[in-house]
């Protein structure tokens, strides 16, 4: 369904992309990770057919997607940005939708936007950042195209309805099977709803393996400096911690047996993307440490 090898994207002498290979041949939802400007939403548009690669090979459908009509035919890309004709409300947004996509299902779009408290006779410009969101998701999800593409859909939604829509999302998948990818920064809502993590940093793709995998990368160890320092020798370190005695590493995990007054705690998919793709600085704590501010703060 989508084959990516060694694509590249660059935005002028700017480059993004460098080096993105992967496959996704079954229904699934997956969650596309990575920090801020590692280039999600430029591969979900490239993806989508509105941006095109600089370089590499790229098949979504069997087709190459930039500006194909069978590309757009199966795939919906939902993004902040996305508009609708102004004139239109959303009941007229609803009932056309169905022109542009065949299995749209427009009963159950009324009903999630009746249960999102949004009235179907407000225009798509008069919503709110939660509602467009809401909205658009809705129409997403709705559209049950063979590859959904939400960037970063929960933004601007409150808490209760992210949840509810995380629920919608999942009832209609296993309803409707299809590849839904999602970009996010709340991998730890998404954990239970996402089934594998493709995590992006510098340019490549760092990791595309299913959650459980993911967390078992990594662990915490925790105790006292003089216990953990000297066991770090054995583990490949990603990052350290200290908090007065307490002294935290976060080691990829082995099976060498845990040193004495040592505890291992596991970590969430989260933490360990977010050690995975630290910036190169260090952490916050190494700021403080090595600033003139830091005796106050140790
Ligand atoms: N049209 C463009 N022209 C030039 N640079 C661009 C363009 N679109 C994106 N970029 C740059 O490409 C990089 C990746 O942007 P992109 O929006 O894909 O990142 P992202 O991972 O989705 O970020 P975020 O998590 O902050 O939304 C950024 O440095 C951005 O400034």
């Amino acid at each position: 369904m989508i084959t990516c090898k060694q694509l590249q994207k660059h935005y002028g002498k700017k480059e993004i992309l460098t080096d993105v290979s992967f496959q996704i041949d079954e229904p699934k939802i997956i969650g596309l990770i990575g920090r801020n400007g590692v280039g999600k939403s430029t591969l979900l548009k490239i993806i989508a057919g509105h941006a095109k690669a600089s370089k590499g090979y790229i098949e979504v459908v069997g087709q190459k997607p930039f500006q194909n009509l069978t590309v757009a035919a199966n795939v919906i890309f939902i993004e902040d940005a996305m508009t609708f004709p102004a004139v239109l409300t959303l009941k007229e947004i609803l009932e056309s939708a169905k022109k542009f996509y065949a299995k749209f299902a427009t009963d159950l779009a009324f009903k999630l936007l009746k249960f999102s408290n949004i009235s179907e006779k407000n225009y798509h410009t008069q919503l709110s950042k939660g509602q467009k969101a809401t909205f658009n998701l809705i129409y997403g999800i709705a559209s049950r195209s063979a590859i959904t593409l939400l960037d970063e859909p929960m933004n601007g939604m409150d808490e209760a309805i992210r949840n509810d829509m995380y629920r919608v999302i999942l009832k209609d998948f296993i309803a409707y099977p299809r590849v839904i990818i999602i970009s996010s920064h709340y991998l730890n809502e998404m954990e239970q709803l996402i089934e594998d993590i493709l995590l992006l940093h510098k340019g490549k793709v760092a990791l595309f393996a299913p959650v459980e995998e993911v967390q078992e990368l990594a662990v915490k160890l925790v105790g006292q400096k003089g216990n953990v320092e000297p066991a770090l020798d054995k583990y490949e370190v990603l990052a350290t911690y200290e908090n007065g005695p307490i002294f935290e590493a976060i080691v990829r995990k082995n099976d060498l047996p845990l040193p004495e007054n040592v505890r291992m705690l596991s970590l969430s998919a989260s933490d360990v993307c977010q050690v995975l793709t630290a910036t190169e600085g260090g952490s916050i704590d190494d700021i403080y440490r090595k600033s003139e501010y830091g005796a106050e703060y140790l």
